[in-house]
């Protein structure tokens, strides 16, 4: 089995992002990095981690009207990104419009319902109907647009990939039993996720903030 977790590197210094992930980096199968670390490094930042030879998955969490959202693809597609985040709720013209722009090598997956949202929230924001139900809607919708795959929680992913047999499905909000949840609300296991169908597990302060992330990173793997 191929390392399916990819590392989220949510730190806006760059000696330390790069010295995490030369601590992890035989025990991870890729780096996430996230608009933290973006709009302190760009591009330079992305190359100098790059280097370090593992995919880079880039998670910009686009969302804007098609046009802009389609130029920002464009002047990322030099970093050849293994993948790209976008928000499903920009709609589909704007996700068409993501993926034609994006480079034949990058995935484009669109972001859901965040996975610090419970049902409440969800109310509150003023969608009806349930997490698991308006995952469910905004994956039809991202397949529709012909996007590779969606970030949702690994309490939906099995559902989704039931309707989308062959999706990519990125799930964060990852713990293992005994870490703390801090925002994370829609939380499963790292073995539940995998199981139940997530190509690739986003997981961040388990690791990064452990005693000994290299350890963290391998006990993980060691229940996958
Ligand atoms: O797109 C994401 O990666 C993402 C989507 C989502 O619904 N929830 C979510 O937590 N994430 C990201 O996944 C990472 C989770 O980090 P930890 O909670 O520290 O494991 C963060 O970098 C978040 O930005």
């Amino acid at each position: 089995m191929s390392n399916p977790i990819y590392l989220a590197v949510d730190l806006p210094d760059l000696a330390r992002a790069t010295a995490l992930v030369q601590q992890v980096r035989g025990h991870i199968g890729g780096v996430k990095l996230g608009l933290e670390f973006f709009c302190a490094h760009g591009h330079h930042g992305v190359h100098e981690i790059a280097k370090l030879g593992l995919p880079i998955f880039l998670d910009l969490k686009l969302h804007d009207i098609p046009n802009t959202v389609a130029a920002a693809m464009q002047a990322i597609h030099v970093l050849e990104p293994a993948i790209v985040t976008i928000h499903a709720a920009g709609g589909r013209a704007m996700m068409e419009d993501a993926k034609a722009a994006a480079g034949a090598h990058t995935r484009v997956v669109a972001v859901t319902m965040l996975t610090s949202l419970d049902d409440t929230d969800i109310a509150r924001i003023g969608y009806s109907g349930t997490a698991h139900d308006n995952v469910l809607r905004l994956a039809d919708l991202a397949h529709q647009a012909g996007l590779d795959g969606i970030v949702c929680s690994g309490q939906e992913v099995g559902a989704v990939r039931q309707q989308w047999r062959d999706g990519f499905f990125v799930v964060p909000g990852v713990r293992p039993a005994s870490a703390v949840l801090g925002d994370q609300k829609r939380a499963v296991t790292p073995r539940q996720a995998r199981d139940a169908g997530a190509s690739v597990l986003v997981i961040g302060r388990p690791i990064a903030r452990a005693e000994n992330p290299d350890q963290a990173a391998r006990d993980i793997m060691a229940t996958l």
